[in-house]
This record gives C-alpha cells, structure tokens and sequence, in this order.
C-alpha cells in the first residue's frame, strides 16, 4: 500500500461477506443486477477501467454517478468477489469533503445490522475518500422504472416499506437521522441468502440527533434544507431540525410513488408548489381525492406516520403491522414479483382481495 493511503485501523484486512457461500456465487435474477455505465474517456473519473485499485479490486466500471461520489463495480482479486467502491474526491471547492467520512463513520457502527451494506474496507488515498462494501442489486427507483407498467404491487411495496422502517429503526436507535430516504437509496442483495433483504444506502446526509445519554440534541431554531425535495417531509420544506418522524415521512412518499407509479407532485419544479401540494395531501386529516383506487390501501398509513409526533420516538412496530395489511399473507421471504420464479405479478393482490 502507498504511503499517502490510509485504511481504517479496524479494516486492515478485508472482511468476509456473511452468509456469502461459495455455492451462492450464481446471481439471483439478472434483471436488478447492477447496470453498468460505460467510463467515458473524456470524462475525468476518480478510477480507471481495468485499474487494480489498491493493488487489490480490479475495477470493472461504473455503476452510478451521484452529486457527490462515483460508485464502481469492481473485482476482489484475492477472493474472486464482486464488490462495490464508492469513491469521492477529498476536496470540493477547495475545501475538505467531510461527506463520506461521516458516512463510513455511520456504516461501521452499523454492521451486524442486517438492512446495512457490509464493509469490507475504506479509507483514503492521496485525492479521494473510498468505501469498498458489498454488492448490491439495481435500486428500488430502477425496479419501479424496469417494470412495464412503472410501479410495484401492493406485495412488493408492503414489503420494501416494512424493511424500510426496520432499517431506520436501526439507525434511529444509533442516535442519527438519515435525512434522504428514497427509492434511489434503496437495493437489495444480489445472492440468495441476501435478495430479499433491504439494503438502506447513502448515509451521507446523517445527522446526530440523539447523545450519547440518550437525550435528545437540542433542535436549531432553523435548519439548513437537507434531502431531495421530492421525498422531504413538511417541516423539513419548513427548515425545521429532522427528527426520526421525516424518515418515516419519505417512506410515506416513498410508498406512495411505489405503489401509484408516482407522486402528486412530480411534474412541478418550484419547492413553494411541492409543498403546497403536501400540505394537501395530509394537513388537515388524509385527503381521500389523493387515495383512490390502489392507493386507498395506503390510507391508514398515511394517517398513522401524518399524526406520529416529531418530537418522540415513533412507534415502529404499529407503523410495520400498519403496512403488513399489504403483502399478508405473504412473508418478507416469498418471492418478489421480478424474480424469475415469481408467478403472477398480481397474486399477492389477489390473496389480499379474499
Ligand atoms: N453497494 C452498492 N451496490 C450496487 N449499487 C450501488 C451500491 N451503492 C450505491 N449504488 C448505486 O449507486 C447509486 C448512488 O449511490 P449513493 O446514493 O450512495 O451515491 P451518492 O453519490 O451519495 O448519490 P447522491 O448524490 O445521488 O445521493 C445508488 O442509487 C445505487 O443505484
């Protein structure tokens, strides 16, 4: 390793996947493996196709571009596994990027969690901050838009929301918020023992809002905006501190979108008109007009995340028995409708309507 690179003490050796067989190394269903984009030679990337990153990951392309990190397929060269990098520059405008070092701060304490990637290395080099972790399936956004008619059933949704609200009561409980939670910032493992776990991503955006003693920080008077306009919660179009409450209202939308095949509030650009729109939707009761067809199922949800107080732990176990309604009789291991050996992208409806 070159002198200017630096792995985390407790990371030195990379760490095995858990559950990982060899016998399981066949994907499970083509369809939400990764995409890979092509690594355009005129763009300037952190990585290099063919590159043997840290003498060790063979780099074998893109995967996704964010608005802050570049994330890479690549080879473990020494155990024949597939992992992901995720990779930022160490400083933007000349300042020094703090993002990921938050992140992989928050994934470490983590691990052992099952809706978490694994870790398997991170540190820095001389110009970039790097997360290798485990490989990951398309995300949710990308399964909703693969789909021929741009949704998921009420099967698929239940189930994605239930793990979802697992994943943030694992954090929450660590004392962060995640602040951008998404269908994008959502996949799911890729080999048997892990396709059908939810895998919660991008911790960037993380913030403390719990001490140590358990009490709760003080909330800012007026917070910066934090998240993706679509998916944020009133308050937080209203600049006030996120508590675990608008977490849980991106899972709300999220839901929403999964389910209708989009928000409300998709074609507008100005943040004053989502808004608006939101406030419709929820501030005085759940508004029926919004819930029809399939998306009446969401109703009792809706009322139960609108009316959770923001200021309190949220009951996660009412809000999971709440969405269970959607996918029962089915459970969080059956088979999801883009699996090869699913039958009929209705049935979990079906056996709903009985
Ligand atoms: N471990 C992984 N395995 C497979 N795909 C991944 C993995 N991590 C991230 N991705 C893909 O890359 C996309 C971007 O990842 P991530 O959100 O962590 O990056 P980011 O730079 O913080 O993005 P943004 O700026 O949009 O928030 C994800 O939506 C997902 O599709």
């Amino acid at each position: 390793m070159s002198k200017e690179t630096k792995q985390d003490d407790n990371n030195l050796t990379p760490r095995a996947p858990q559950n990982q067989k060899n016998e399981e190394k066949t994907f499970a269903n083509k369809e939400i493996l990764p995409k890979m984009k092509k690594i355009e030679s005129e763009e300037p990337s952190h990585l290099q196709l063919n590159e043997k990153f840290l003498k060790r990951w063979s780099i074998e392309g893109l995967i996704g571009k964010g608005g802050y990190g570049e994330i890479y397929l690549a080879v473990d060269v020494v155990k024949g596994e597939e992992v992901a990098i995720k990779v930022e520059p160490k400083k933007r405008r000349g300042k020094l990027a703090k993002r990921m070092i938050l992140e992989q701060h928050v994934m470490f304490k983590m691990q052992g969690k099952p809706h978490v990637p694994l870790i398997f290395g991170s540190g820095y080099t001389e110009k970039i901050n790097f997360i290798i972790m485990q490989i990951l399936s398309i995300n949710v956004g990308d399964i909703k838009k693969s789909n021929p008619n741009k949704r998921l059933s009420q099967c698929s949704v239940g189930r994605i929301i239930h793990q979802s609200i697992t994943a943030l009561r694992d954090l929450h409980e660590t004392g962060y918020v995640h602040r951008d939670v998404k269908p994008a910032n959502m996949c799911f493992g890729i080999y048997p023992s892990s396709r059908h776990i939810l895998i919660l991503l991008d911790f960037g955006l993380v913030r403390r809002y719990k001490l140590d003693s358990g009490e709760w920080r003080e909330p800012r008077v007026r917070a910066g905006f934090r998240g993706t306009t679509r998916y944020v919660s009133i308050r937080v179009h209203r600049r006030c501190e996120q508590s675990p409450y608008d977490d849980l209202v991106s899972v709300m939308y999220t839901s929403y979108e999964l389910l209708s095949g989009e928000l409300p509030w998709k074609h507008l650009e100005k943040s004053e008109e989502v808004l608006q729109l939101k406030e419709i939707m929820t501030e005085n009761g759940v508004n029926p007009e919004l819930f029809k067809g399939e998306k009446s199922v969401l109703m009792d949800f809706f009322k139960m995340v609108s009316e959770t107080d923001p200021y309190k732990t949220p009951n996660y176990d009412q809000l999971i028995e709440c969405i269970k309604v959607l996918y029962s009789p089915k459970t969080l291991t059956d088979p999801y409708e883009w699996e090869e050996n699913h039958k009929s992208t209705d049935e979990c409806s079906e056996e709903n309507s009985k």
